[in-house]
């Protein structure tokens, strides 16, 4: 499939103590190609139970997949950012700690009571899922199910968001960086 094919060979760069990969679905490089949007919008649809008010994603990355997600599902998108806004509505801050970046997180449009669907496009040590989920219990709100296309499994991310908070974290595929080539390859 076509996601298995832009992992596959990827090249990386270094990232802190890890190395992540530069391609095609997370960094637009080469330009995304329809298709390749298209195809892991359905597989995340395909894979979900949308039993939600609303998806969340994490900007910037997770937000092209979210939007395309939120459209596919027919459910609102609220996105967690960077930085906060000065308007006085409800912006929930949680520390992030993830694979290269530490810091705070701000979810917006999370209100209490919502049944959320988290969606990202990469889990890796788990960090930014685990801002996520408690932004949404702090929020009042729960999660009814975490969906993320890509995995990479060496860095113990989805066992972590799992065992912490005792919900399933749904994903495609799952990829690992050779330490020779410095390439990514598709696991299984
Ligand atoms: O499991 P983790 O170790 O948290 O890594 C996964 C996160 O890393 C990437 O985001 P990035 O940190 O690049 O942020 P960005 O989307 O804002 O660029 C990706 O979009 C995931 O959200
Ligand atoms: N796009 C990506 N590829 C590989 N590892 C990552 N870790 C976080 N984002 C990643």
């Amino acid at each position: 499939m076509l996601l298995e094919q832009v992992y596959q060979d990827a090249p990386t760069v270094r990232s802190g103590k890890h190395r992540t990969t530069v391609n095609e679905f997370t960094d637009q490089i080469p330009a995304l190609r329809p298709e390749v949007l298209r195809e892991a919008t359905e597989r995340l649809v395909e894979l979900g139970k949308f039993d939600s008010d609303k998806i969340l994603v994490e900007e910037d990355k997770g937000a092209i997949l979210g939007g395309a997600v939120s459209l596919a599902a027919g459910l609102p998108l609220a996105v967690a950012r960077w930085y906060t806004y000065a308007v006085g509505h409800s912006s929930i801050p949680v520390p992030i700690d993830s694979e290269y970046f530490s810091g705070t997180l701000y979810v917006n449009g999370i209100e209490p009571g919502d049944r959320v669907t988290i969606v990202d496009d990469t889990i890796s040590t788990g960090g930014t899922l685990i801002a996520l989920v408690e932004a949404v219990q702090a929020a009042g709100a729960t999660v009814s199910e975490v969906l993320v296309a890509v995995e990479k499994p060496q860095n113990g991310g989805r066992e972590k968001v799992e065992k912490r908070f005792g919900i399933d974290v749904r994903t495609l595929v799952r990829i690992a960086v050779d330490d020779t080539s410095q390439r990514a390859y598709v696991l299984d």
